[in-house]
């Protein structure tokens, strides 16, 4: 069922030939530039225009109302409520641990560095809902942009055709479980816009989103194009586009448990990567008959078997583990499995992976709503250079330099004589001029 890549033998160049998406998030880009350039023109209108067109509907008013989140949290199922508190209390144990603290550091007697971790001012995240709902990732958000102490934040989602143009209710319930009471009713690459330029009073209304200073949240490969076109306008976390897995395998691995959690990520999207590096054949073919017998029997059988047949998914064939290892290191997945003997010392060697996940009993799907870790993650191979969504990602460190005027003295001829080496003479003379006795030079 999985195309089948044999680097057996020593392929030079893994990068090169591993399984990618054509449809790339470059490509992407291109085509939501004109979508992104109405909505900073023309604010609402053009929101409306794209929400009626993507998503077939267009609330009268993008922002909910309050009292609509606390209704839905009122409503929420009781399983599911206790599911995502849940959720929301590993997830706040393991983002605590990550708050860095100020440190000042004695560089000579009488000067310091302070460095200050001071949180981005306002937020905004964006919270899947195309092909599938996610309250969870409402969690995964929020969670750490409080805990860094992100004073405002606004989740968008996309407006629901059978929830009244609202987002999905389980996703304003959860929101309204972490006390978030700023939410948008729109979705895709013109939600991504919006938060960045802002969008002013409404021809409907007196409502008005006020641009962000970051975005955060993973999405299609729209919502991901939108994230890269607008770096720099706002910050934005990793790209954490359409859902990756690779599993790392050898003989030792249940072929029905990695056939289950190739699919489970396969289940996200039609562009979603299911990735088996092992070199075991025997183990590649049972998981094929796997695959074969579960793809099929899935509710949404039709998105995985796309995703599982797509240029983006297949087997590799291995050497042995450790081609292995330098073949995942190479594919850098949003999450990576291990399923091996001695799982934890092939995981510990990994240097390139959103996530690793470690042994039989850890599955993507348990990080995905329950092990405490972050599920926002980068795909595409960005985990090459770039980490899941941390506390750390809504927190900028800010330098506080403290001389005192010995301390310049003691160092201001190796500053003059820098400033003199970069040929910019005024920033010698802005130390010499304070100590017009001379010494400085
Ligand atoms: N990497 C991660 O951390 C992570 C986590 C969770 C989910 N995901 C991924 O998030 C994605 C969720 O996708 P989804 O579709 O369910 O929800 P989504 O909210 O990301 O996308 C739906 C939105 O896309 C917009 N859209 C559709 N076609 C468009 C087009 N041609 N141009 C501009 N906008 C368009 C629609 O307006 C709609 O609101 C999946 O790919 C999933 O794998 C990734
Ligand atoms: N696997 C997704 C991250 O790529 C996260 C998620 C949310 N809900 C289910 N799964
Ligand atoms: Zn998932």
């Amino acid at each position: 069922m999985l195309n089948r890549i044999d680097l057996r033998g020593g392929a030079r160049d893994p990068r090169r030939l591993l399984p990618r998406a054509q449809l790339d998030v470059s490509v992407a880009v291109e085509r939501i530039r004109p979508l992104v350039e109405a909505v900073r023109e023309h604010g609402y209108p053009a929101i409306r225009e794209a929400s009626e067109r993507f998503d077939g509907v267009s609330p009268e008013r993008l922002r909910v109302p309050v009292e609509t989140i606390r209704a839905a949290e009122d409503e929420l199922d009781p399983q599911v409520r206790a599911a995502l508190l849940e959720s929301i209390t590993r997830a706040r144990k393991v983002h605590a641990d990550q708050r860095r603290t100020d440190h000042t550091t004695t560089v000579v007697p009488g000067g310091t560095v302070t460095e200050r971790w001071v949180p981005v001012d306002r937020v905004g995240l964006y919270v899947p809902g195309g092909l599938a709902m996610y309250p969870s990732t409402v969690v995964m958000n929020v969670v750490p942009a409080q805990a860094a102490g992100v004073r405002s934040l606004v989740v968008v989602s996309p407006p629901q055709k059978d929830n009244d143009g609202l987002p999905d209710r389980r996703v304003l319930a959860a929101c309204a479980l972490l006390g978030v009471d700023e939410v948008y009713a729109v979705g895709g690459a013109q939600a991504v816009a919006m938060l960045a330029y802002g969008a002013g009073a409404d021809p409907a209304g007196d409502e008005r989103c006020e641009p962000v200073d970051m975005i955060t949240g993973p999405g299609n490969i729209w919502v991901t194009a939108a994230k890269r076109l607008l770096r720099g306008v706002v910050g934005i976390d990793a790209e954490a586009g359409p859902t990756e897995i690779a599993i790392l395998a050898d003989d030792t691995a249940d072929p029905a448990h990695v056939a289950a959690d190739l699919i489970s990520q396969a289940e996200h999207d039609p562009l979603a990567a299911s990735v088996l590096v092992t070199p075991s054949t025997a183990l590649a073919d049972a998981v094929d008959a796997e695959l074969a017998r579960q793809a099929p029997a899935a509710k949404h059988a039709e998105r995985i078997g796309t995703a599982l047949r797509g240029e983006q998914s297949g087997v590799v064939l291995v050497d042995d583990l450790e081609a292995g290892l330098r073949v995942v290191d190479a594919y850098a997945a949003e999450h990576l499995e291990i399923q091996t003997e001695n799982a934890r010392e092939w995981a510990l060697r990994v240097r390139n992976a959103g996530a690793v996940f470690v042994g039989a009993w850890s599955p993507v799907s348990l990080g995905d709503y329950c092990a405490g870790s972050n599920h926002v993650l980068p795909t595409g191979g960005c985990a090459r250079h770039s980490s899941g969504l941390s506390v750390q990602s809504f927190l900028r460190g800010v330098h506080l330099v403290e001389y005192t005027q010995e301390a310049l003295r003691d160092v201001a001829p190796h500053v003059v004589t820098l400033a003199t080496v970069e040929d910019l003479p005024a920033h010698g003379q802005a130390v010499s001029v304070r100590f017009p006795e001379g010494g400085a030079s």
